[in-house]
């Protein structure tokens, strides 16, 4: 049957994540994930997550500066990339998340691409005695300009050049319909380097019961090639998070 992650990043952002955490459990989520939650102390999540006994997923490095989105291909930036790395992976073990995406930046070009490997072998090397896995997500352009890592192909060339076990794609339908179109497809293409998977509407990424994409298809596709970790609801409710939510009952797949 689907399983469901709530990103905290987009849903219920009026809440302190820690509430945030007990809303998503309330509503039937069977996992969380975030964005960046280093603002909050990590004892406080914990407590959360043991509380609800909701496992969080994933979160991410942070941006830099403003205007940044993520530091590791950035040449010349190298420190402050690997710094949070090791920032994000000191928070994921505070909390026992699985998955850290390394969040490229804006950047293009060659020594963009020789930076993003340096650093990506960096993180999985530090991340693997913890058991924690890193995800590359492509982010389409209209969302993210500028940014380094825009589609499949070139994720998996990195994924194959780092050459580390613990290095996988975050697959984000929304991203992908909206750069590469055929979702179902590029999902079959790219199921064994997948590590996490993400969905909301396209194009308006909101709940995933409106738009272009049939989302139960996907979800049923999902099922009948025995994906079995929770999908992350990365969407930005179109009305209150608490109130949009009767697409986990008629797009669930069972
Ligand atoms: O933008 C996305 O789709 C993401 O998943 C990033 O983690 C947040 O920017
Ligand atoms: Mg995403």
């Amino acid at each position: 049957m689907t399983q469901f992650s709530a990103n905290l990043g987009f849903l219920w952002t009026e809440l302190p994540l820690p509430d945030a955490i007990r809303a998503a459990a309330a509503a039937g989520f069977e996992a969380v994930e975030c964005h960046w939650p280093y603002e909050t102390p990590a004892e406080d999540v914990r407590m959360a997550l043991h509380e609800t006994g909701l496992p969080m997923l994933a979160l991410n490095t942070v941006r830099g500066d403003a205007g940044q989105n993520g530091l590791s291909a950035l040449p010349d930036r190298q420190e402050q990339a690997q710094h949070a790395i090791d920032q994000a992976i000191g928070y994921a073990r505070r909390i026992g998340v699985s998955k850290i995406h390394v969040m490229a930046g804006i950047a293009q070009g060659a020594k963009a691409h020789d930076t993003f490997v340096a650093n990506l072998r960096y993180a999985c090397g530090a991340a693997v005695a913890h058991g924690i896995t890193i995800l590359i997500e492509p982010l389409n352009a209209h969302d993210a300009p500028g940014y380094f890592l825009n589609t499949l192909a070139q994720a998996a060339n990195i994924i194959a050049e780092v050459e580390r076990d613990n290095l996988k794609l975050m697959f984000d339908c929304y991203h992908v319909a909206r750069t590469e179109g055929d979702v179902a497809s590029h999902l079959q293409e790219y199921l064994p380097m997948i590590g996490h998977i993400q969905f909301a509407s396209v194009p308006e990424r909101a709940q995933p019961d409106g738009g272009d994409l049939d989302y139960a298809e996907i979800f049923a596709l999902l099922d009948r090639l025995g994906w079995d970790q929770p999908l992350g609801a990365e969407y930005r409710p179109s009305r209150e998070t608490g109130v949009g939510l009767g697409w986990m009952q008629t797009l669930r797949a069972d």
